[in-house]
């Protein structure tokens, strides 16, 4: 038989101290917070391989059913719930498996608390001494951790000097933050680090002041089960700084992957053996129900790393909670890819009234509008303020258009956009000049609503509503009518709804809804009912976004298929302009730029003669085209190993790689497609290069038009 470890003495010391609590000496909120803490090390005991799955399962199924039958009692004088009110409340609001949580919490009190208002005292102490959050623990060098930064506020947890030592001397404590996390097997017992329940009497029995600073702190207590569906009340959470690993400083990263590998594998042991209830898995942060539905658990965990630490973007909640006039300013950043804003602000600032002007270009660009710093958006955030408007929409959907639809993507400027000048132009003047100056462009000069990109596939058109968007400073969301018909089944009408509601709340805000012919189909005998009430959802939705003068939302239509627009639909997406295959100016401006940023000995007459033999090549072709001539170089070496060869010994793409290429790359877009264009171009277009005008361009070689 193995003898004893250093963590099988810790589960014994463990198990007498569950009796110890059970045996009716404890107050109830001492219990609460005691089996708080054992759970956790239960989990981080297994997660480190201080005991084996089965002695974790064994463990979690004998405790589990005390655990839950305190933590899920409705009974006022025993149940879990009734003590460590504000930090068992700030739990119950989270959306968990169990229906008995009821939350209680407001965004207000979490401030108003004394301790939340200590622990800001401190984090501005600390911010004060310039040292990033995730330097709160630094590991050291051979594993140990230095101990906390000076003037970084200590949690009560520590009940001495002594303790935060022993924390200090294990770098996987350091790492996990304070000791109700600490490792197993760090130099002293596992119960010794416990803050003795004979201590907790000492604080006022509904504070539970350990718990509390441990959430309203960067180190809640942790997610250990860190799985959304998990999400419960009753156990602790550390700080999504923490989570992951991300943001503190792990001495082992190894170890996180090794930890995240076991939470996973231990849902599944958890369910075989139903040993840990629901209300074993860990609570959300700290937030209202609603924000925190927006953060998909994403975001919101991720902002506060060391204890008493407020992110700008707490800051900037708490000054709108005192502030609420402050929403009203206009956020000036671009949305797509731009500063994230708020759900809702800037909504109220009237169309012309007071118009503030948007931040002066720092990319050099051609208007003065917003940036289009992609990157910089995240998520939503879930400290915020939900809108008003959202409050008929199924947060599930709000969080999916914020995470899915809304476009994050890098910025893109007119100049990436190779031809189409006229639309372009068009562009600029209808759409986002009035975007950008909303206090010139009133009256006649409004900006359509409504506008139809229609042509050939991969000639620019989706490039050309990111475009807008990043250069009128709107938020930019994509979607594609065919997953509003499919993906959603049921639930397309919700989601057109749900967004236009947050395309409303991030305005200036621009739908791009591609394929738009297979929502906007003309109606027929056939057409399946859930396609019917999305497109009168839809239909709706826009007529409300032209009624509403004060609302700065732009639907961009593309479609490869405009004939097979419903002609009320066409009727409301005023500007219908064609985008149509490229120039030979267009594709070697294409071909120009691709091959600026590879190695390449092109000279100008094979750049020439490239653009000639991809004649009725789309943008797309083109790109494909430049794509496969640059693998000419690779196929060459033939005898070279590819493991080992140096990138200097790959000689530059040349014209002849772009022979072979025009061998195999063909263009996607037939003539009689583009007849079909031309036709409807001439019907219902708004002017612009016609498929004739590129026919005599055809006939010219050249096609300069
Ligand atoms: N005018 C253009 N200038 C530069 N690149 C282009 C142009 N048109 C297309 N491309 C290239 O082709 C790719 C596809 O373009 P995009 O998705 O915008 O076409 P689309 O018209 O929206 O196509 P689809 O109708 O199939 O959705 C772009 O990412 C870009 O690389």
């Amino acid at each position: 038989m193995e003898a004893p470890t250093h963590s099988t003495v810790h589960l014994s010391d463990w198990q007498k101290s569950y009796f110890a609590l059970t045996s009716g000496t404890c107050t109830p909120a001492q219990k609460a917070d005691e089996y708080r803490a054992k759970i956790l090390r239960i989990q981080y005991a297994w997660a480190n391989s201080e005991i084996s799955q089965v002695c974790a399962a064994n463990l979690f199924k004998k405790y589990a059913e005390k655990y839950s039958a305190i933590i899920d009692s409705d009974n006022i004088e025993t149940g879990l719930n009734n003590y460590a009110e504000n930090i068992l409340t700030l739990a119950k609001c989270q959306q968990n498996d169990s229906d008995k949580w009821q939350s209680a919490l407001t965004t207000d009190n979490v401030f108003e608390l004394k301790c939340v208002q200590e622990r800001m005292q401190a984090g501005k102490n600390f911010q004060s001494t310039q040292m990033a959050p995730t330097d709160a623990f630094v590991p050291a060098g051979n594993g140990v951790s230095a101990s906390a930064t000076p003037g970084l506020p200590r949690l009560g947890v520590f009940s001495s000097a002594a303790e935060s030592e022993r924390c200090a001397g294990s770098s996987k404590c350091a790492s996990w933050g304070p000791d109700l996390l600490e490792h197993p097997s760090s130099s002293k017992s596992l119960q010794s680090t416990l803050p003795p329940v004979t201590k907790t009497s000492d604080i006022p029995p509904a504070s539970s002041v350990s718990l509390k600073e441990q959430v309203h702190t960067g180190f809640q207590v942790t997610p250990l089960f860190g799985n959304k569906e998990m999400t419960s009340s009753s156990s602790l959470k550390m700080s999504g700084g923490c989570r992951d690993g991300q943001n503190l400083s792990l001495p082992s990263q190894s170890a996180v992957h090794a930890w995240s590998g076991k939470r996973k594998a231990f849902y599944g042991l958890a369910d075989k053996g139903s040993a840990a209830p629901s209300s074993l898995a860990p609570c959300q942060p700290p937030v209202s129900t609603e924000a925190s539905s927006f953060s998909g658990n994403r975001n919101g965990n991720e902002e506060s790393a060391a204890p008493g630490f407020r992110t700008a973007k707490e800051q900037l909640w708490v000054d709108q909670q005192k502030k609420p006039q402050s929403l009203h300013q206009r956020t000036p950043a671009s949305s797509y890819g731009g500063v994230k804003k708020s759900l809702g602000a800037g909504r109220s600032r009237g169309p012309f009234g007071k118009f503030v002007p948007p931040i002066p270009k720092q990319d050099g660009s051609e208007n003065g509008g917003a940036q289009c710093k992609a990157h910089a958006r995240g998520p939503p955030d879930p400290a915020l303020p939900v809108d008003e408007r959202l409050k008929n929409i199924e947060p599930k959907m709000v969080e999916l258009i914020m995470h899915e639809i809304m476009d994050h993507g890098p910025p893109v400027n007119w100049d990436d956009i190779a031809g189409v000048e006229f639309a372009k132009a068009t562009i600029k003047e209808i759409v986002v000049w009035p975007m950008l100056r909303p206090d010139i462009f009133t009256g006649l000069r409004g900006p359509p609503k409504g506008i139809l990109l229609f042509g050939p596939p991969g000639t620019g058109k989706t490039l050309i509503g990111k475009c807008i968007a990043c250069q009128s400073g709107a938020t930019f969301f994509s979607i594609s009518a065919s997953s509003l018909t499919s993906k959603w089944v049921g639930e397309g009408e919700k989601m057109v709804r749900a967004l236009f509601a947050v395309a409303r709340c991030q305005q200036p805000a621009v739908i791009f809804i591609d394929e738009i012919d297979s929502l906007l189909s003309q109606r027929g005998d056939g057409e399946h009912e859930s396609s019917r009430r999305i497109k009168t959802e839809f239909l709706v939705q826009l007529d409300g976004a032209t009624t509403s003068s004060e609302d700065r939302i732009l639907v961009v239509g593309a479609t490869n298929r405009p004939q097979e627009i419903d002609e009320a639909a066409r009727r409301r997406l005023v500007k219908r302009l064609y985008i149509p295959l490229p120039e030979a100016s267009a594709r070697k401006q294409i071909v120009t730029r691709l091959m600026s940023k590879e190695h390449s000995c092109l000279s100008e007459e094979e750049v020439e003669l490239i653009v000639q033999k991809s004649h009725g090549f789309s943008g797309a072709d083109m790109t494909q085209l430049c794509r496969e001539a640059s693998l000419g170089p690779i196929r060459s070496l033939q005898s070279m190993d590819i493991a080992t060869i140096l990138p200097d010994q790959v000689r530059p793409i040349a014209f002849v790689d772009f022979e072979s290429a025009l061998r195999t790359v063909r263009p996607s877009v037939s003539s009689k497609d583009l007849e079909l264009y031309e036709t409807w171009n001439q019907t219902f277009g708004c002017g612009g290069l016609s498929t004739c005008s590129w026919r005599r361009g055809r006939g010219s070689q050249g096609c300069g038009i």
